[in-house]
């Protein structure tokens, strides 16, 4: 929304917050419940410093259990998805001017079941009566919901209300300080160092890549590293846009065949980012040898990727390799300018840059790539079924234009075998799913609604030119409860 945020720990204390004089707190969720052991809690005091509140779940649940009046207690169901509320407080300055039904994302198990003294009820469903509560007077509001993910429809516009309305800020802060300022933090902290990045094609490195150009040009090393896990022609593809188009001098490493035999028999999810995570570590650490003063490296990392990873308050759902998949004794200091942004953030800050088109908008694919989407062990013979898969379906996906409003879609190997019938013949094959979903940051998505022509096309194609699939599945489950990959 153009207003300068910081994130802080639930630990900081109200003296401190007071000196950054903020214009407002959000209290976000998290995964503990504020009536149990590892309950986070907040300095009593911050509720006395006159500075407006928004509890966003367990934040609002936190709010209820510690002011005087309220309760949390946690019910027997929970309550996970989209749900319909129903505002009650007509005059409520965080739902103005909005209809009376909202489409919000619900994920709690917890329940406020009486609002602290001060406050009334201002949205209720028939699942959870207490949806969202208020004091205007002291400024304090608080929703069961998340109007911070893309799945509550008017989510947004709510933030505004508080952002703008309430807590009265300012948007004076643009993606324009954003890159003056990582660039000269990036010139301070290399100094006459060499950085080696690593460089995978995919938007958030690329961006990396043109904001360390500018702040230290050649002192730039990109590695792109072929760990054996990539796509149908996916090397060839990255070295042609980014090395012949866009001109940056690439140093290819080919390690396909270290990254594969130490993926070898292992099928624990984190165990394989862990390795990838190492492996990649160490084939940059041996490009970095080649040269006698690289100290630093650079990665694409997001936010996302830290939050998934698992912070001090963020449970980890998965060690994204680029975080969580570090090896411990690091001997690289990162230099990771995007990690506090969302995947649509960097894409307009690569807009800003100049970046092509195709290049900002090209879909995701994760670091430890084709290793995460065959459950179980990743052998060569996997790994061909999911890439011919995936490339057919890229290809169809192409064709019908799907490319350009789904934001993320693959193929993955879920591990079933079942029994087929082909030429008269039986078959006991691997099946293969489809995963297509919409998302705007990654943080949510939902599947999505393909033509059920181009899905038959897809599936046609799959089990005639790929030999070894005798089944292909759709999955249409959302984030959450799923997450996008499958490990
Ligand atoms: N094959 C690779 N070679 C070198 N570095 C890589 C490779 N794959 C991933 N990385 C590093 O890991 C980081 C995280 O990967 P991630 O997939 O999240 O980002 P990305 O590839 O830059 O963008 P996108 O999300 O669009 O794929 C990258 O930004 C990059 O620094
Ligand atoms: O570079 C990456 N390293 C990883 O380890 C990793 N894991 C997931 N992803 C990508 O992150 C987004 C959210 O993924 P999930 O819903 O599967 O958690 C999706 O866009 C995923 O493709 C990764 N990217
Ligand atoms: N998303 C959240 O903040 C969840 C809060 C709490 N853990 C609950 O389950 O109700
Ligand atoms: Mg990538």
């Amino acid at each position: 929304m153009g207003v300068y945020s910081e994130l802080k720990p639930h630990t900081i204390s109200a003296t401190s917050i007071k000196k950054l004089k903020p214009r407002a707190i959000i209290f976000s969720g998290g995964p503990n419940s504020v009536t149990g052991e590892n309950a986070l809690g907040v300095d009593p005091q911050i509720f006395e410093l006159g500075i407006p509140i928004l509890g966003i779940c367990y934040g609002m649940q936190l709010m209820a259990h510690d002011l005087p009046g309220g309760a949390t207690e946690t019910a027997d169901s929970s309550e996970y998805g989209q749900a319909q509320i129903e505002v009650t407080d007509q005059n409520s300055r965080f739902f103005q001017n909005m209809e009376d039904k909202q489409t919000v994302l619900m994920s709690h198990g917890d329940f406020v079941t009486q609002v602290p003294n001060g406050f009334k009820v201002t949205a209720t469903s028939d699942s959870c009566p207490i949806s969202a509560m208020a004091d205007p007077s002291r400024g304090f509001y608080a929703v069961q919901f998340h109007p911070e993910v893309n799945l509550t429809a008017e989510g947004r516009e709510m933030l505004r209300h508080f952002v703008f309305d309430i807590a009265k800020a300012t948007a004076n802060w643009s993606m324009d300080d954003f890159i003056a300022d990582a660039i000269a933090d990036i010139r301070t902290t290399v100094g006459d160092q060499r950085v080696i990045l690593g460089l995978s094609g995919g938007v958030d490195s690329s961006v990396v890549a043109v904001l360390l150009h500018r702040a230290i040009g050649n002192q730039l090393i990109p590695v792109f590293v072929d760990h054996g896990l990539l796509r149908k022609n996916e090397a060839q593809q990255v070295l042609h846009a980014l090395g012949d188009e866009f001109g940056l001098q690439i140093d290819f490493v080919d390690a396909s065949q270290l990254f594969l035999s130490k993926l070898a028999g292992v099928t624990n999810p984190e165990q394989k980012r862990k390795i990838v995570g190492k492996e990649f570590i160490d084939t940059f650490a041996a490009e970095a040898r080649k040269y006698n003063d690289v100290a630093f490296l650079a990665q694409g990392t997001l936010y996302t990727d830290v939050i998934e990873s698992g912070t001090d308050t963020a449970q980890t759902i998965k060690s994204h390799h680029n975080v969580g998949g570090l090896p411990k004794d690091l001997q690289f200091k990162l230099i990771e300018p995007l990690n506090k942004l969302f995947k649509d953030e960097v894409r307009e800050l690569g807009e800003k840059l100049g970046m092509p088109h195709e290049l900002v908008w090209r879909q995701p694919f994760p670091g430890p790539g084709l290793s995460i989407r065959i459950i179980g062990a990743v052998t060569e013979q996997r790994l061909q079924l999911v890439r011919d898969s995936d490339a057919i379906l890229r290809e169809e996906f192409a064709k019908a234009g799907l490319d350009r409003t789904v934001w993320q879609y693959f193929t993955a190997l879920p591990g079933i075998h079942s029994v087929g019938v082909m030429g008269d013949e039986r078959t006991y094959d691997e099946a293969v799913t489809i995963r297509a979903v919409t998302s705007i940051d990654g943080m949510t998505a939902e599947y999505a609604e393909l033509p059920w022509e181009v899905l038959g096309k897809v599936s046609k194609r799959i089990v005639d030119e790929v030999s070894g699939i005798n089944r292909v599945l759709y999955d249409i489950t959302g984030k959450p409860p799923a997450t996008i990959e499958y490990e």
